[in-house]
């Protein structure tokens, strides 16, 4: 017998290559009437219309019935003056759908030589990304570039994907093109993916898809320990973090960086712990920020929680409702900084 979710898994997989390939070739193409700005005044390009349209294909021919949770959504460029960017991020998917990349191929997802899409059926892949999200069934969630400000920057940033049933994470698939390979050998050069299946261990992979190499959390000493971090201090405070890390007498500076590519490194052992302190009033944590994230930490034998302790909720929507902050470690480490966490909450409580 098959193990569970070995179909979704190499699919997933597929899905993200492929994303990765546009992502990486349309980097050093991005001119300036390429980025536009959301409602929510975060850069997007024609990289993350183009990547969701390329997954949200390959996911629909491989399970038509699957609903997904997608970050970008088709209304911009289904307007007139949207026509130019749509012409571009058409040709960039189409590219990306057919491209001759070897493994992981199969026909049967719509991808290969001769897989072109038309317009409509690509407007449409992006837009069936609108699902609400909820407790009960199947869906996919997508982040197409996480870290969108990395990407721009050049930095780090994240293809996203993973399978939620019955609000459990069930497959996460993390492409990260420009994370290197092996941090003590800079001449391995970079692109990873990492890979997570319930109960089946997380794994990192060549970009390409070589060397597959199982994930543990190693344990931490108090020399050893570093706190992963967004570089933006408006997604998460830099300074409650630098709290919680003088309360566990942590030494080493942090290490920032932008997307889920921190919950990779983590699992991989570089930097023993991801504090996430959200700084906006009122924000929720989107689903397809954290889902692919925290299997590969549990799967890799660590604990995700949110500031309180409690799991995330992935089944409350599009949102992780009233989960505030993330913490996630290897198992030696998570209670300790939990502890942490409080005391430097009840700290900013008090000064209020
Ligand atoms: N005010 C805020 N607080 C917390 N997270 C935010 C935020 N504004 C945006 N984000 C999320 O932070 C993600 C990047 O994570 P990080 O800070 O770890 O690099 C963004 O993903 P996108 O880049 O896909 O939009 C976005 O969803
Ligand atoms: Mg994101």
């Amino acid at each position: 017998m098959s193990q569970a979710y070995a179909t979704e898994e190499q699919v997933a997989v597929a899905a993200v290559r492929r994303a990765c390939h546009l992502t990486s070739s349309v980097f050093n193409k991005l001119v300036k009437n390429e980025t536009l700005t959301k409602d929510d005044k975060s850069p997007v390009t024609v990289g993350d219309f183009a990547a969701q349209a390329v997954i949200s294909s390959i996911l629909h021919h491989a399970f038509p019935g699957d609903p997904i949770v997608g970050e970008e959504d088709a209304a911009d460029l289904r307007e007139p003056s949207g026509k130019e960017m749509k012409d571009r991020i058409i040709a960039l998917a189409n590219e990306a759908l057919t491209a001759e990349l070897g493994l992981g191929d199969n026909e049967s997802w719509g991808i290969g030589p001769g897989q072109e899409k038309t317009d409509s059926e690509l407007l449409d892949a992006i837009d069936r990304g609108n699902h609400e999200g909820g407790s009960v069934g199947r869906m996919w969630t997508i982040d197409p570039i996480d870290g969108t400000k990395g990407f721009l920057r050049g930095e780090q940033y994240a293809v996203c994907l993973s399978l939620i049933v019955d609000s459990k994470v069930q497959v996460g698939v993390i492409g990260c093109p420009n994370l290197p390979v092996d941090p003590a050998h800079p001449e391995k050069g970079t692109g990873c993916i990492f890979t997570a299946v319930r109960g089946q261990g997380a794994q990192q992979w060549t970009l390409s898809g070589a060397n597959p190499t199982p994930l543990t959390i190693p344990k931490s000493t108090p020399e050893s320990l570093n706190f992963l971090e967004s570089v933006e201090a408006a997604h998460s405070s830099h300074s409650f973090n630098d709290r919680v890390s003088a309360l566990l007498n942590i030494t080493r500076p942090p290490t920032r960086m932008d997307s889920q590519a921190k919950y990779g490194c983590l699992a991989r052992g570089d930097g023993g712990a991801y504090l996430r302190t959200p700084t906006g009033v009122g924000y929720k944590e989107k689903i397809w920020d954290h889902a692919p994230g925290q299997i590969l930490v549990e799967e890799a034998g660590g604990i995700v929680t949110d500031s309180r302790g409690e799991p995330l909720n992935f089944g409350l929507g599009r949102t992780l409702g009233e989960n505030y902050g993330v913490i996630a470690a290897g198992k030696d480490v998570h209670a300790r900084m939990l502890e942490a966490v409080q005391k430097a909450l009840a700290e900013t409580k008090a000064k209020v």
